[in-house]
């Protein structure tokens, strides 16, 4: 899964193919990644305000923050993989399938016996957008059903994800905000479950920081594999809220109560080694050879029989997946008054007003 030169060279050639505009967004990111790949992190001086399309253009190429050229050049090739329609299989990457060209927020490849969902809003440093949690649900469904051996969740750009997108708070139904916050309740206990219950190895491949219900997940990853320049954070008290994801279950048993509350109530943010001290993060790897050891694990990994694979997960799961959908059910309670709170709206208002940032 790591793009070479060629590829890269292949790739430019079959975006000038596609028969199908891809979009304007999608355009951006490929003109970011581009960019990125060929001359690293942009340092071109901010366009003004009014240069619509040349400043649409920083922010997707500043966006890519300082990710590694060679990062750049594997994401490039997977984004045109990815647009590649089942029609025109001569665009196709030899030996890469992309079934989702219906994603808006993601990029899913199947190769060499891993699914790999990556989240792709690189300039909202994968903020998880309403569309986005229905998005990953319907993809780790068909990963799921899929016959590859393992399935990675991973991100685009310089972040794995910063969590929750805070502009979801915005959009509130004619029901008014109780309303909002009983559907967030409801979205987010049907988004947790399908991690408890994925039915074969999940990886997460840590490119960058992550924040909030995307660090809180992990604990129900099978491996979270992380790039030294990751960082762990859910700041959850800063913004009025309380944590998810089963952390509530799985960090006191992962890293013992003490440590759990330092990182769940005090939002202290961990280092990718402290993280791995502390038992939620399996190995770290130096950012330069991240992409190229952690690829070439999976796919030994890959090779395993699959069967053998799904049989070991579900002995293990099976012992307590009820007190995870227990532990899932009540965080979305506590989590429900909490959005309601004045705390939460206040925490809320000073970022979407940029008075605040974590
Ligand atoms: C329904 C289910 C609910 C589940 C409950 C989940 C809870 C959580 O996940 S709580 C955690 C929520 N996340 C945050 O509070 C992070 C907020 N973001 C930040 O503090 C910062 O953006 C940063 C530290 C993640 C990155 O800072 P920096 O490197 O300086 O980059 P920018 O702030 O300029 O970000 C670029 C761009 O992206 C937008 N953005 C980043 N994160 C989010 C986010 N979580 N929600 C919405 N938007 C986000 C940021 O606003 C910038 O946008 P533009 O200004 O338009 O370029």
């Amino acid at each position: 899964m790591r793009a070479s030169q060629v590829d890269f060279e292949n790739a430019k050639n079959q975006v000038k193919l596609l028969k199908k505009d891809p979009g304007n967004e999608v355009k951006l990111q490929l003109y970011a990644l581009y960019k990125q790949a060929t001359e690293g992190p942009c340092k071109m001086p901010k366009p003004g305000v009014f240069d619509f399309v040349n400043k649409a253009k920083w922010d997707a190429w500043t966006g890519l923050g300082d990710l590694p050229q060679e990062t750049a050049r594997q994401n490039y090739v997977d984004l045109v993989s990815s647009l590649s329609s089942p029609e025109s299989p001569g665009q196709a990457r030899p030996g890469a399938e992309s079934k989702q060209g219906a994603y808006e927020t993601l990029v899913v490849t199947s190769e060499d016996g891993i699914t790999k969902i990556m989240l792709n809003r690189p300039a909202k440093k994968n903020a998880i957008t309403t569309k986005m949690y229905q998005e990953l649900m319907l993809a780790l469904q068909a990963a799921g059903k899929d016959d590859s051996a393992l399935t990675v969740l991973t991100g685009n750009g310089d972040y794995y994800c910063s969590g929750n997108d805070l502009t979801n708070f915005t959009d509130i139904p004619p029901g008014g905000v109780e309303q909002k916050a009983k559907d967030s309740a409801v979205l987010l206990r049907d988004f947790v479950s399908c991690f408890i219950d994925f039915p074969k190895p999940l990886i997460a491949v840590v490119n960058g920081p992550a924040v909030g219900i995307s660090v809180t997940l992990l604990g129900l990853f099978d491996a979270v594999y992380a790039s030294d320049r990751a960082t762990f954070h859910t700041p959850f008290s800063h913004l009025g809220q309380s944590p998810e994801g089963c952390s509530t279950y799985t960090f006191p048993k992962i890293m013992g109560s003490a440590k759990a509350a330092e990182v769940l109530i005090f939002g202290k943010k961990l280092t990718a080694g402290e993280a791995c001290a502390q038992g939620l993060v399996t190995q770290v790897f130096p950012d330069s050879t991240f992409q190229k050891e952690v690829w070439a694990r999976l796919k030994a990994f890959a090779k395993l029989p699959p069967n053998a694979m799904r049989a070991s997960k579900e002995v293990l799961r099976r012992g307590e997946r009820e007190q995870l959908h227990a532990a899932n059910a009540e965080e979305c309670r506590v989590l429900q008054g909490r959005w309601l709170s004045d705390e939460c709206a206040n925490a809320v208002m000073a970022f979407l007003s940029r008075r605040a940032k974590l």
